[in-house]
């Protein structure tokens, strides 16, 4: 169990990590979402032993690291944002680079090597050099070379920039498996898509703060974003209806523009029809209907005030 408490960075007056606290288990692998600046990169370069902290600890099964030399620092893994990769060398020549960085040496650094290369899918380019491989099978290396040390938690500092769909989904194949094999991953990301295609639960950072902690399914159910009903009326009239409506139970919101009516409710499959057949008893006539549930795009711009790739 990999526990982050009351974690601080300050970089002169600027808090870039202003007391953040979140667990994460083995087998899970937690989303870390965050506009441009606000912080993930600071926290998983302070929870990797790269960056000290100038405030709060991080545990692992209730141990707290303590500095640079800690062996606890062993049960660590970094996929940095940067690829940390030596061009002119062989694939298995980097990773032996790594593993010795870890004291591997011999039959176990090769057994490391074999090991991680055969995971990323990358046995048969061993031996050629990094320069010769695209951007796909780069990002591939740097995730090999993170596990040549056999962490147990991996922090994954956007994993997939500039990497084409094929490896993209290669490396997603590469994460089911150490999730599988109950490791704990922090991923950190732009792409909302990968969020909702991996991670269970994700951590939501801004300004170096936690604004979310919650799982996917809870947060685009917390009612920080209402799902909607998209309503066609016949004729919109003057809306004399609008404040009556907006008491109802279960309406959040309700908006009209021309004979479009957008309704924010609390929960889709409870007042749906009681929406709809009160708008009949007021004499209304629907054309169509459509129910829109927040997006967790929609949350995180209602959280950040910003589009997740702005
Ligand atoms: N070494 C540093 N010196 C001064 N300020 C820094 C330093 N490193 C980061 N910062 C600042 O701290 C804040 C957080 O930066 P960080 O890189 O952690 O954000 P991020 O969430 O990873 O952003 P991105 O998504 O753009 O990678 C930013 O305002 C950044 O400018």
């Amino acid at each position: 169990m990999l526990e982050i408490r009351a974690l601080e960075k300050h970089f002169g007056t600027l808090k870039a990590v202003d007391g953040i606290s979140f667990s994460a288990r083995p087998g899970e692998i937690l989303g870390l979402l965050g506009p441009n600046g606000a912080g993930k990169t600071t926290l998983v370069s302070m929870i990797a032993g790269l960056l000290p902290a100038d405030g709060g600890q991080v545990l692992i099964d209730g141990r707290t690291l303590c500095g640079d030399q800690d062996p606890l620092k062993r049960r660590i893994g970094l996929v940095p944002q940067d690829l940390a990769l030596i061009e002119e060398l062989p694939a298995q020549d980097n990773l032996a680079f790594f593993g010795a960085l870890y004291g591997l040496k011999g039959l176990a650094l090769r057994a490391a090597a074999s090991r991680v290369l055969d995971l990323v899918g990358l046995s048969d380019r061993a031996g050629d050099r990094v320069a010769t491989f695209s951007g796909g099978m780069k990002r591939r290396l740097n995730l090999a070379a993170a596990l040549m040390h056999d962490p147990e938690i991996l922090l994954l500092d956007e994993p997939t920039v500039g990497v084409d769909p094929q490896s993209r989904n290669a490396i997603f194949d590469n994460l089911e498996t150490l999730k599988r094999q109950r490791r704990t991953l922090i991923y950190t990301t732009h792409y909302m898509e990968e969020v909702e295609r991996l991670c269970e639960r994700v951590v939501i950072l801004d300004h170096g703060r936690v604004l979310a902690d919650a799982s996917l399914a809870d947060l685009t159910r917390t009612g920080i974003v209402n799902p909607r009903l998209h309503i066609e009326l016949n004729a919109g009239g003057d809306g004399h209806w609008l404040e009556e409506l907006r008491g109802l139970d279960g309406v959040a919101s309700a908006n009209l523009a021309g004979t479009q009516l957008a309704v924010g409710i609390a929960d889709l499959a409870a007042d749906t029809s009681r929406i709809l057949s009160w708008l009949s008893g007021r004499g209304m006539v629907i054309h169509g209907f459509a129910s829109e549930r927040p997006s967790l795009e929609s949350v995180f711009l209602s959280l950040t005030g910003r589009s997740f790739r702005e």
